[in-house]
């Protein structure tokens, strides 16, 4: 099974590296990183580095290019780039691609897929989401902080039982790996959870803990959360009656000086994943005709900034 991870941040780089590593040497499977700059030519040259708590390991992929053309078809196309970066990515993305390509979004965000199926690229569309905190260090060095680094994936519109055996080389390339048939529902809950907490971290530049611990804003994610829930249903996404309280709980687990990615984004000045979390309820809640007043009003805020 040939293989590519495109974008080889915080995400890409963890299970990019812990497949690369367990197939370095396999005559069957064939591991290749699509990556550019510093980062791609210091990984050619030394590996990718990455630390995890635990341990630190150096990933020798077979192929290591800025290049779809010189990485050629392969069998499963992971696309682990920010959403900003995604839609461009993807019409580059053809030469990688073949009818049977197992496309598989990674990153944060319900409308992955959406953005994938418009660009009408050969191959079995998938979706999927990653529970991880990890990074870019330095060129060539990925730190995994947290997270049980747990990736799930499942096709949109295909049978998984024709997926078994892409199930097992994960598994055996030493990813924590759920295959499921209810892809939608596993990442519609990663985002109630996130979406809410990304847009208020970012709007009040604040940690996870001083957000939930003032009323205010614990209770400005308690109602983004009920507006995200309200739009799941509209789409007929089967989220548990609890869901609000079990998405607070999962937020009140994480260490209270957690930041999200968008925030540390935002403050740092860099392009952030406002569409993705925020600008992409607005328009699909728009699509369904309901109102999410909650979130219009802080996409408006975050806009302005
Ligand atoms: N990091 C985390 O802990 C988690 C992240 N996520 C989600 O996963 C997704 C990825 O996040 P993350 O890994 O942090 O992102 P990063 O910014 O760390 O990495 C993305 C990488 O993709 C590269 N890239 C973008 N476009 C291309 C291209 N056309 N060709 C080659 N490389 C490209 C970027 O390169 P360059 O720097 O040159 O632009 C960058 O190195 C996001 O949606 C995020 O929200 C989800 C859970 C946890
Ligand atoms: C869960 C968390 C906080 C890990 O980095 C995340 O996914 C994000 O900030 O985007």
């Amino acid at each position: 099974m040939r293989i590519c991870i495109a974008g080889l941040g915080g995400v890409g780089g963890y299970f990019g590296g812990r497949l690369a590593v367990a197939y370095e040497t396999s005559a069957e499977h064939e591991i290749s990183f699509l990556c550019r700059g510093e980062h791609m030519n210091r990984i050619r040259e030394k590996g990718l580095v990455v630390t995890t708590p635990r341990e630190t390991f150096v990933a020798h992929p077979r192929v290591v290019s800025d290049s779809p053309a010189e990485i050629g078809c392969v069998d499963v196309l992971f696309f682990a780039v920010k959403g900003y970066d995604l839609q461009a990515f993807a019409k580059a993305a053809r030469p990688l691609c073949h009818n049977q390509t197992l496309l598989i979004p990674l990153g944060n965000g319900v409308d992955n897929a959406d953005i994938l199926c418009k660009e009408k690229i050969p191959g079995i569309l998938f979706n999927g989401c990653v529970y991880i905190s990890a990074f870019i260090a330095s060129p060539g060095e990925i730190r995994q902080v947290g997270g049980n680094c747990k990736m799930i994936v499942g096709p949109v519109n295909d049978h998984i039982e024709k997926h078994r055996s892409f199930e097992k080389v994960m598994k055996e390339g030493g990813i924590l790996f759920e295959l499921t048939p209810e892809i939608d529902l596993a990442v519609w809950t990663k985002f109630i959870f996130m979406s809410p907490m990304a847009a208020v971290t970012t709007l009040k530049r604040a940690s996870f803990g001083e957000v939930l611990s003032q009323k205010r804003t614990r209770d400005m994610v308690l109602n983004l959360m009920k507006e995200v829930e309200s739009l799941a249903q509209k789409r007929g996404i089967a989220l548990p009656g609890n869901i609000v309280e079990v998405s607070l709980e999962k937020a009140q687990s994480f260490p209270p000086e957690t930041r999200s990615s968008m925030e540390l984004d935002a403050s740092k000045g860099r392009p952030t994943e406002l569409e993705t979390f925020v600008g992409a309820v607005v328009r699909l809640a728009e699509d369904a005709g309901i109102s999410v007043p909650l979130y219009e009003k802080v996409y408006k805020a975050l806009l302005q900034e």
